[in-house]
């Protein structure tokens, strides 16, 4: 029987797309615009996985959250969290999601997700029994200190994760120990690393020990926003400067004022854009998108960046100038592979925060799993290790040691592929040639068999459509000789 996944999602656009993406990939979908309709569906109907909007009118994704982890706990939820949401996912994650997904995203992005949560199948099931043993020790203990005044302990292991960047790496220690400068200066810093490597934790240590540490601190990704809103996200607009522009409204620069903004992915600005950054950090001024009035702000600016950065300049698509104007406090976080000998430091750290989070006592790492997180490549960094070890708390239910079978069992149960440096595991197992032809198939639909509107529609040739359909059916001639 196929997987019954149920999408909730207001934009038309995306639910589509979600909806005949995993109907392709072999799940029985169902899709719904409005979550009281949804919702009524599910309490008629088997539901395996519902993958939900957060933000919707009729009902809020928490709130079918709510719903469904208490009247149908066997049932997983997914949800589509916007960016720069990170606290609200963390929560749903506590509050009994199986996962979250930042939009936008990629297919792939999506597919591995819900690959997973039916691959963990029992273990998913295991993590519900836990929760629902830890929700009451949970309780116990934030009772107790609620009685003293403190905060729940889910949101202490949030700051705590937040307040602390661990490592005893030479290279790490240096920069701890330059931290406090650098918090206190309020010159602009620019930290570079690969992914995962955690510069967005030192971002937030920088904003955490400055003396703005009390105002506003904004994070912008820039690499998820759309080209055609980062000027407004920033700077925002005037009412009517371009369509949809249906009042004023102020950007982060203004919202962020005497405090700190975040530049994630800085070098994703679109290069005209980066002039009227340039001006920001040189004289403190801007106008919003449309708008005539010289609007003034006190900022302070972190950005960071997974790319070379020489290259990109070279590339023509960063400012040279913005860079040196950023790169007062040019700082560059070292990857996992290049300071192993902090990873029992690390594994330690989050196997107390994920047993602490779950309310179950302490667990170690056996020899063997531990030798294999020490010789691992780690192209995903800290990133990929905190997840693993996550995974592997969840997994280990009823053992006081975490294994290299708890991890790999469910974790590696196909092949982690390695592109370019890029980790992707558990891919769904179709070619990019059968996708393509998914796609082609798709369009023809559409268009009722017409070669050359389907071409317009995927962006390619009418001609590459006739190739590829001859291909895919000499290729399935050839395998049924
Ligand atoms: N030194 C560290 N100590 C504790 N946790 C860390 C450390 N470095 C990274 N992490 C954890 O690893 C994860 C990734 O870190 P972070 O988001 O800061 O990376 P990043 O370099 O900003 O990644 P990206 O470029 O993909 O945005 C986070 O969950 C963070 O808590």
């Amino acid at each position: 029987m196929k997987e019954r996944v149920l999408i909730v999602e207001d934009d038309t656009m995306l639910l589509e797309f979600l909806d005949e993406n995993l109907s392709m990939n072999g799940y029985d979908t169902k899709a719904f615009e409005s979550p009281v309709e949804a919702k009524e569906y599910i309490d008629t109907h088997d539901v395996d996985l519902v993958l939900t909007d957060v933000k919707m009118d009729e009902m809020t994704g928490d709130e079918i959250l709510a719903y469904v982890t208490e009247t149908y706990p066997e049932t997983g939820v997914i949800m589509m969290t916007s960016f720069g949401n990170i606290t609200h996912a963390v929560r749903a994650l506590q509050k009994g999601a199986y996962d979250y997904i930042t939009k936008p995203f990629k297919a792939k992005e999506i597919l591995f997700r819900i690959n997973r949560f039916f691959e963990a199948g029992e273990s998913f099931h295991n993590r519900k029994k836990i929760e629902a043993l830890a929700g009451s020790k949970k309780r116990d203990q934030q009772d107790e200190s609620e009685d003293e005044g403190e905060e729940g302990d889910s949101d202490e292991a949030l700051k705590q994760g937040e307040k602390r960047f661990i490592g005893d790496d030479p290279q790490i220690k240096k920069l701890l120990d330059i931290l406090p400068n650098i918090a206190q200066s309020n010159a602009p810093v620019m930290i570079q690393g690969e992914s995962g490597t955690g510069k967005e934790v030192f971002a937030n240590l920088i904003h955490q020990n400055s003396n703005r540490t009390d105002e506003n601190y904004v994070k912008i990704n820039c690499a998820n926003l759309p080209k055609e809103l980062v000027e407004s996200t920033l700077f925002g607009h005037v009412k009517g400067a371009f369509t949809g522009a249906i009042s004023d409204k102020k950007g982060a620069f203004e919202e962020a004022n005497n405090g700190t903004i975040l530049l994630d992915e800085i070098t994703e600005i679109d290069i005209n854009i980066q002039a009227k950054l340039l001006r920001v950090l040189q004289e403190n001024e801007f106008q919003r998108v449309g708008g005539q009035k010289t609007i003034e702000c006190d900022v302070r600016v972190i950005a960071t960046s997974n790319r070379n950065i020489a290259e990109t300049i070279a590339d023509g698509n960063f400012r040279e100038d913005l860079y040196y104007r950023l790169n007062v406090f040019p700082i560059s976080i070292p990857p996992l592979r290049e300071r192993r000998e902090d990873i029992p430091l690390l594994v330690s750290h989050f196997v107390d925060r994920y047993t602490n989070q779950y309310g179950l006592d302490n667990k170690e790492v056996s020899d063997e799993l531990m030798e294999f997180l020490k010789n691992k490549k780690w192209h995903g960094n800290v990133r990929e290790l905190e997840n693993k070890i996550h995974r592997g708390v969840i997994l280990s239910t009823n053992n006081d040691v975490i294994t290299l079978d708890h991890i790999e069992k469910n974790m590696f149960s196909k092949v982690d592929l390695e592109v370019s440096g890029e980790v992707l595991s558990d891919l769904p197992l179709m070619s990019i040639e059968d996708m393509e032809l998914q796609l082609i198939k798709k369009a023809l639909e559409h268009t009722e068999g017409n070669q050359k509107e389907a071409a317009k529609i995927l962006g390619i040739t009418d001609r590459t459509i006739r190739n590829k359909l001859k291909k895919a059916t000499s290729d399935s001639e050839d395998e049924e000789e």
